[in-house]
């Protein structure tokens, strides 16, 4: 590994680490609590339980690493590294599946992307950080301002096509979001583009009417080109906890999710969330949002994440 690509490493880890403390310090400090000065009986074991479900890492997970705990353990003590050895195992198992790279496949032109989730989830900021890498690489590409709902989001689109030589297919704020993919498919083949992101304006999964205009989105990207879109990504907001659940329930089944991205999970001492989507959905999960730089941002790694959670160095 070369010196660039070692900091780089190491700029990654401790951005992580730095990110999930919230959660990490809440886990580290109640399993210290808990197993110090108390033997792993039942209601050591309990309690292991409740503190692992507080960080919302669901039930079944929960119940599988208190097993693995206490197997062979029984009125014995144990060291809180190794309890955080095993939890840092277990949520490596469930997460290694589903942590997926994003991969633009070249021979789909343009490769059509489709960004859905809930206002203020993070999408305009996780449509800027592709468009930059994928400039960066070397790729053409467009940017579609389907959320016309807000001219500020149409505004804050522009900007980022303007910091990433992306150019921006928008329409008045109003108009039909179909409209806008329509038109950005369109000049999208006819310039060339490699990828086309296409935003949506954010909804709440329980406003039937707003998901019936999404739906129509989707109608319109599969009719125009076949095949598309190639990915949907659904953008969910790690501190909205459990509800990110039903999240992706509902916006699988109206737009089909194809892969999941988490921001702001260092805004929670339960980014646990994670675990228990990628355990009962098993969903690819493709990034991941610790901070608010452009380097927060990171690509999604299950043992990275795993130890980082476990607050393991
Ligand atoms: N702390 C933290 N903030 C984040 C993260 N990701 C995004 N944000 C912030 O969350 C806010 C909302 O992000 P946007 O990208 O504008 O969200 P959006 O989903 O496009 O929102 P709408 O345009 O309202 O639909 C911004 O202030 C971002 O800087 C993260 O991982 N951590």
């Amino acid at each position: 590994m070369s010196d660039t690509q070692d900091s780089g490493k190491k700029g990654f880890w401790s951005r992580l680490a730095s990110g999930l403390s919230r959660t990490a310090s809440s886990l580290t400090q109640g399993i210290t609590d808990l197993v110090t000065k108390r033997k792993l009986d039942t209601a050591t074991l309990e309690d292991l339980e409740d503190l692992l479900i507080r960080a919302d890492l669901g039930g079944p997970v929960a119940a599988r690493i208190v097993e693995k705990v206490g197997k062979g353990r029984h009125d014995k003590m144990i060291a809180p590294e190794d309890v955080r050895g095993l939890i840092a195992d277990e949520v490596e198992t469930i997460l290694a599946p589903v942590a997926t790279p994003l991969i633009v496949d070249r021979s789909q032109k343009p490769f059509i992307l489709l960004m859905v989730g809930v206002n203020g989830s993070g999408k305009t900021t996780t449509i800027g950080k592709l468009a930059s890498q994928w400039r960066a690489e070397g790729l053409k590409v467009m940017l579609a301002a389907g959320d016309t709902f807000r001219a500020a989001a149409i505004e804050q689109l522009k900007v980022w096509g303007a910091r990433t030589g992306a150019a921006v297919i928008a329409r008045p704020p109003g108009s039909d979001a179909a409209g806008v993919a329509h038109d950005a498919i369109t000049q999208a083949r006819a310039e060339g583009a490699d990828v086309l992101l296409i935003d949506t304006a954010g909804r709440l999964q329980n406003r039937t009417e707003l998901m019936a205009e999404l739906e129509k989105v989707v109608r319109v990207v599969k009719k125009l080109q076949p095949g598309a879109p190639h990915a949907v990504l659904l953008v969910l907001d790690a501190t909205v906890g459990q509800n990110a659940l039903s999240q992706v329930e509902v916006f699988t089944k109206v737009a089909g999710v194809t892969g999941l991205v988490m921001t702001k999970l260092d805004g929670t001492a339960r980014g646990g969330i994670l675990v228990a989507i990628a355990e009962k959905h098993r969903l690819p999960i493709h990034l991941v949002g610790v901070g608010e730089g452009q380097d927060d941002l990171q690509p999604f790694a299950a043992r990275d994440f795993a130890r980082a959670i476990a607050g393991l160095a």
